[in-house]
This record gives structure tokens, C-alpha cells and sequence, in this order.
């Protein structure tokens, strides 16, 4: 039967995300309504700016007090769009205290403080739901949560960072440069506040962290999370990659250790053949591959940044809030039983795509070599390239040319799988190697 008297909702931010959220929640209010099982009411809108024009949002809704919107005592569920540590931090836990069911995107804050909100949520008996935290409008979240509850998530791999997808592949298919990639995927409202968190990769394992800890049912924090970005990626390496029929792209990879003792999480780019379907993820999709024991391989696909597809996923997780607190329920909590260390990077074991200027003459590559075998290193493909008139016709070798001596070459080392321990261990004693003039790019090869 309809319950008449609504469920009332404090919405927290009305930016990129928020915004989209108030829209969605006017325009389809009866639909809501009718899956609910009770009308559901925007009751007020904490914003920061208020002033500003929002076409489609109720102007008497809006306050600047978001404190004292989440302590009114009748707010059924809080949605916290504001994004970042505090107060969104502080706003969940004073939501948590009143009774309120919490739906929240915030990545950066359940990366690094996930535990806590876990354990005030099931203290106070309430709701924390955070679709939109991990990959935009997929599923994801819940699929892990629940869909998946019952098998065994050995990996999770993917592109789970819109802005750097769109940057990589605007730099790929159409030569555009980083700084102007990073400045359409802004206006598109893909990047965070300070885009210096996607591009650095802080977004990617804020969400590795979220992933491994759902997935193998532990904790995995931020600082857990080896993380390289995509500002050292050259137009360079993207040709040489291209060269090898690979993309790059930025990567998060969570795993489950071959003993099963332990788990690896790591954000970072890497070339991947273009057969391969994370190749064909354009713009600012993500997609995801959760391999488990009993399922196989899943792949999850769609939208991962932006207003509306992330208001989607919030919106899904506020149906989800509302009906729990009709039937006095609660979502699932953490679930973190496993207590799994994370190991360190040096221990994953990947392959290298290794870029060197090296003088040309003989026995140089014997010398290479050399250093690989002494670290236990095998090498796959080896290219050479010679400079001897300034340079060749492909990216790499107008970059590298630069400066370039006659008699250097340019040599491209594609490894087999080694402990990235021993990888970085190579890379750096081939540094050290007279005949090596430098090494131009180390990138990670995956999706082999
Ligand atoms: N934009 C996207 O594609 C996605 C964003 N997210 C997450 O959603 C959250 C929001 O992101 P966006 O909407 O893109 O950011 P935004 O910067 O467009 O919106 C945040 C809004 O919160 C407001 N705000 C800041 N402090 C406040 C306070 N104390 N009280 C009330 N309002 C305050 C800001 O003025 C701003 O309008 C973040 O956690 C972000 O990581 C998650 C998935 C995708
Ligand atoms: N800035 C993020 C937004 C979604 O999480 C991204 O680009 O993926
Ligand atoms: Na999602």
C-alpha cells in the first residue's frame, strides 16, 4: 500500500552532479514515487554559492546551512554531492547520528575513510550507499555488494577515470594536446574540482581502493594504491605504442595473489593491444572487467563521469535508501572479514615496454641484454631503430631526436612478465650503462 506522507530528502552540493540529481528527482517524481512505495521530497538544498542560477532547481529549497539542514531530525536520506574530505566527512557522520540514510559519490572520502563511515552507518543503524563513487552510471558497486556475494573475485580490472580516458584518446585518434584534452573533458563537467586529481591518478585509486576492498572483502585505503597518473605520457609514447598495434590507457588493476594471501591494487598507464576491449573504451566511458571463480569473466561498460549518468547511479542508490527505510531494513554494511595485507608493487608481476637512446655501435645490445639476464628479466621483442641522421619520421624518434648525437639509436625492448620489483631494478641499471644515453619511456604492458 502508498504510504502518503513523504520521505524526505537533504541534498548536500548542487553543482555538476547535485544539480542533475534535483532535476532528475523533480521531473520523474511520480515515477519515483510509484517504485518507492511513498512519495519522495526534495526537503532542501545546501549549496555554497547562493546566488548563482540553477535553471530547474527550486529556489525556496535552497540554504547555505548544511549542517543545520542534516540536523533537522525529519530528513529520511542525505545525498552528499559536495565531494572532498570535509565537511562532506563531518555532514555524513551528523546524518548518520540523526537517523539519516546516507547516499554519497564521494570517492576521495570512502578511499580514505571508508571504515569509519562504515561503522558509524551500522551504529546508528542507517544506510551508506555510493554507486556513483566507483565508474559513473555503472553498476558496479552493487554488482560486487550483492550480485557477486556469493562467489570469489579473484581480479578487477579497468579504465574507471573518464577525464584520462578522454585525454588519451583525444591525443590518440586526433593528435589534440593534453593541456587542450584536459580543458574540454573540464567543460564537460568529467573532471573533479581540482583536475589535478584525475590526471595524477588520484581518482582512479581512490576507486581501486574502493574495488579491491568490495571485491576481496578487506581494507584497502588510498595509501594502499601504487598510483602513477598520465601527465609523464608523451605523444611519443602513444605513437610508440601504436606501433606495436597497442593503446594506452590509465589502468586500475586489483588482485588477488596467486596463493590467495594477500592483494595488489595499482592505477597506472599502460599500452594494451587494440584487439583487446578496454582499447575500444572512446571519451569518457569506462569499463570494467571483474574476473571471479564461479561467475567468469564479467565485463561492465557505460558512461563513467558527468552529471546526469552520475545522478543515475545516485538516484538508483536513493530508491534503494528509501525503500530500506519503509521497511526498516538496512543495504549491506562493510564487509571486510578477510583482513587481506596489500602488497607492495614490487611484487605484481607485469611486463615492461622500455624506450632507450643508446649509442650505435656494436655490441651495445649484447650489453643490454646483459642487464635484463642479471636481473632475471626475459626479453620479448627487441627493436632498433638507428639516428644516425637526426631522428626517423614517427613520434618517438622527432622527440628523442632532439639534441641527439651522430651515432645514437633508438631501441625498444618489450619484456615478458617479470616481479616489478626486478623490472624498475633493470630499468634503472641500464641507466647506469655508458653506452645508454637515456631512457625515453618505461611503460607497463597489460591485457595480454
Ligand atoms: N562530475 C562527475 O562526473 C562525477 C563526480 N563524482 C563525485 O561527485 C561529487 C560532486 O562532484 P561534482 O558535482 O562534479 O562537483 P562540483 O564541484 O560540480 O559540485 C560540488 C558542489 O558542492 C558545493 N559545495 C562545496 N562546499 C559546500 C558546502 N559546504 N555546502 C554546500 N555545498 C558545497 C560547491 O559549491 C559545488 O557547487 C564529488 O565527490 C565527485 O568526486 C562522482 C562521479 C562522477
Ligand atoms: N573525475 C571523475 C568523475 C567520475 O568519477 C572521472 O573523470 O572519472
Ligand atoms: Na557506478
Amino acid at each position: 500500500m502508498m504510504r502518503t506522507r513523504p520521505l524526505k530528502v537533504a541534498l548536500l552540493g548542487c553543482g555538476v552532479v547535485g544539480s542533475e540529481v534535483a532535476r532528475i528527482m523533480t521531473t520523474h517524481a511520480d515515477d519515483l514515487t510509484a517504485r518507492i512505495g511513498a512519495p519522495v521530497e526534495l526537503a532542501g538544498i545546501a549549496v555554497r554559492r547562493p546566488g548563482r542560477t540553477r535553471e530547474g532547481v527550486p529556489g525556496h529549497l535552497i540554504t547555505t546551512d548544511a549542517t543545520a539542514l542534516v540536523k533537522r531530525g525529519d530528513i529520511d536520506v542525505v545525498i552528499e554531492v559536495i565531494g572532498g574530505i570535509e565537511p562532506a566527512r563531518g555532514l555524513i557522520m551528523t546524518a548518520f547520528e540523526h537517523g539519516a540514510g546516507v547516499v554519497s559519490a564521494n570517492k576521495a572520502l570512502l578511499a580514505q575513510d571508508g571504515a569509519a563511515l562504515h561503522a558509524a552507518a551500522e551504529k546508528h543503524g542507517a544506510d551508506l550507499y555510493y554507486e556513483a563513487a566507483v565508474a559513473g552510471a555503472i553498476p558496479l558497486i552493487r554488482p560486487l555488494r550483492e550480485s557477486l556475494a556469493g562467489d570469489k573475485v579473484n581480479r578487477v580490472l579497468g579504465i574507471v577515470n573518464g577525464t584520462t580516458n578522454f585525454i588519451l584518446d583525444r591525443m590518440d585518434s586526433s593528435g589534440a594536446g593534453y593541456s587542450e584534452a584536459l580543458d574540454e573533458a573540464t567543460a564537460l563537467g568529467y573532471a573533479e574540482a581540482d583536475p589535478t586529481a584525475d590526471v595524477e591518478g588520484f581518482d582512479a585509486a581512490a576507486k581501486a581502493a574502493i574495488l579491491a576492498g568490495i571485491a576481496f572483502h578487506t581494507r584497502v585505503r588510498l595509501d594502499d594504491v601504487h598510483r602513477e597518473g598520465i601527465t609523464e605520457v608523451t605523444a611519443a609514447d602513444i605513437a610508440s605504442a601504436k606501433r606495436m598495434g597497442c593503446t594506452v590507457k590509465l589502468l586500475a588493476i586489483c588482485e588477488r595473489a596467486a596463493d590467495g594471501r594477500s592483494v595488489t591494487a595499482r592505477v597506472h598507464p599502460a599500452m594494451i593491444p587494440l584487439s583487446h576491449p578496454l582499447a575500444s573504451v572512446r571519451e569518457a566511458y569506462n569499463a570494467v572487467f571483474v574476473e571471479a571463480e564461479a561467475a567468469g569473466r564479467l565485463m561492465f561498460y557505460g558512461p563513467g563521469a558527468g552529471g546526469a549518468p552520475t545522478a543515475s547511479a545516485v538516484l538508483g542508490d536513493l530508491v534503494a535508501a528509501c525503500r530500506n527505510k519503509l521497511a526498516a531494513a538496512t543495504g549491506p554494511g562493510e564487509s571486510a572479514y578477510t583482513r587481506l595485507p596489500v602488497s607492495p608493487m614490487g611484487d605484481v608481476v607485469t611486463r615492461y615496454h622500455i624506450s632507450l637512446d643508446v649509442a650505435d655501435k656494436p655490441g651495445v645490445l649484447a650489453q643490454v641484454a646483459t642487464v635484463f639476464a642479471e636481473h632475471g628479466v626475459s626479453i620479448d621483442t627487441v627493436r632498433q631503430q638507428s639516428k644516425a641522421h637526426g631522428g626517423g619520421a614517427d613520434g618517438e624518434a622527432a622527440e628523442g631526436a632532439a639534441g641527439r648525437r651522430v651515432g645514437e639509436a633508438s631501441l625498444v625492448v618489450v619484456t615478458h612478465r617479470a616481479a616489478d620489483a626486478a623490472l624498475s631494478a633493470t630499468v634503472e641499471a641500464l641507466r647506469g650503462l655508458e653506452t645508454v644515453r637515456g631512457v625515453a619511456s618505461t611503460m607497463r604492458v597489460e591485457g595480454e
